[in-house]
């Protein structure tokens, strides 16, 4: 392992994920090399961001090997090998993802320019921040020196939901479920599929044996889980989107066990008929630092219809930012 430190920069750091991200970082989640963390923040906000690195000296984290703050991204970004973007406007009540294409598009349109200007040669970049598919579809075209596969946008989160619901149902440990998938938008057309999942190495569908329970509660509750959330706190969730966003930079970085799968959204290749160049989410393993589809899976006509749906909310977002000219 290197003792180099990985360079890590998080965008919207004073923010609530952020709030519990950087600490998650700085006490190691990402593994035992030492982190440098460069925060990038909007000019209101590097106040506040000044006061959650006061916090940040105060914990004495052993592997943090120091911090930067700004606002401006051409510095942040200098040399990163790991850009966490999760700074955006978040939904509130009643909002629907669609309603923040144009107001986070300009950001991610900058943010794309500027990692393609100062970033490491190593760099893998992660949207957290919503419209997260269609953000990392705008980061990733004003990037263009940067490989298309070094972005990926979090449906981890929804991939936990996902395997939490299913632990409670049938009262076996997380640990135990495997090989779960989220396909398309994080959104709540994604289709969070158990028919390719194993609870305890048995197919978690014949496990369940309850087509109703999948349809009319799983799928829902996962799908919808977000709005529950804002509507129970009058917040979007955020140390579960910062636990997902750390579970998904590890993974990337260090490999998926041999068993397991994860889901991710990146670049689609055409495969299981999702349209080429959509940042749809797949089942994916991970192997150092780069990702790949897994391939070969049966995909019935429940399913089928189910990720067509999604797909096709992906394509409408990429034509609306296109229509708005982010891409
Ligand atoms: N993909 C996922 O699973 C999830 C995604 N999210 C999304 O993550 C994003 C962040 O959520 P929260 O932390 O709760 O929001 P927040 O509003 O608490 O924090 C966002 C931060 O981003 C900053 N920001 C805005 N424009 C920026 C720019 N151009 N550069 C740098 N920073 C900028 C704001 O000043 C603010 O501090 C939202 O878009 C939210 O919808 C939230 C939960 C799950
Ligand atoms: O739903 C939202 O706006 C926040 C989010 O992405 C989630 O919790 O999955």
């Amino acid at each position: 392992m290197s003792s180099t430190p990985l360079k890590v920069a998080v965008t919207g750091a004073a923010g609530q994920i952020g709030y519990s991200l950087l600490f998650r970082l700085a006490s190691g989640a990402l593994g035992d090399r030492p982190i440098e963390l460069r925060l990038l923040e909007i000019e209101p906000a590097l106040k506040a961001l000044e006061g959650v690195v006061m916090e940040l000296d105060d914990c004495a984290f052993p592997g943090l090997a120091g911090v930067k703050i700004g606002s401006d991204p051409n510095e942040i970004f200098d040399g990163v090998n790991l850009a966490l973007l999760v700074g955006a406007r978040p939904r509130g009540p009643g909002m629907e993802r669609g309603d923040l294409l144009s107001a986070n598009g300009a950001i991610f349109t900058a943010q794309g320019k500027a990692l393609n200007a100062v970033a490491a040669d190593d760099v893998r970049i992660g949207v957290t921040g919503n419209p997260a598919n269609t953000n990392a579809l705008i980061a990733m075209t004003n990037a263009p020196d940067i490989p298309r596969e070094r972005f990926s946008a979090l449906t981890r989160l929804d991939h936990n939901r996902a395997i939490s619901q299913l632990a409670a149902k049938t009262g076996t440990p997380v640990t135990e479920i495997k090989k779960m998938t989220i396909w398309g938008n994080h959104s709540a057309t994604q289709y969070p599929d158990l028919f390719h999942a194993e609870i305890a190495g048995k197919n978690a569908a014949e496990v369940i044996n309850d087509q109703a329970w999948v349809e009319d509660y799983f799928i829902p509750t996962v799908a919808k889980r977000g709005a529950a959330i804002i509507d129970a706190r009058g917040a979007s969730s955020a140390a579960s989107a910062a636990s997902a966003t750390c579970n998904a930079a590890r993974d990337w970085l260090n490999g998926t066990p041999a068993d397991d799968w994860v889901s991710m959204a990146v670049v689609s290749d055409g495969s299981y008929g999702v349209p080429e160049g959509l940042i749809s989410s797949f089942p994916v393993t991970t192997s150092n630092g780069d990702w790949s589809i897994v391939q070969g899976l049966e995909i019935d006509d429940f399913s089928r219809a189910k990720i067509d749906a999604s797909t096709a909310e992906l394509a409408e977002e990429r034509q609306a930012v296109t229509e708005l000219g982010l891409i």
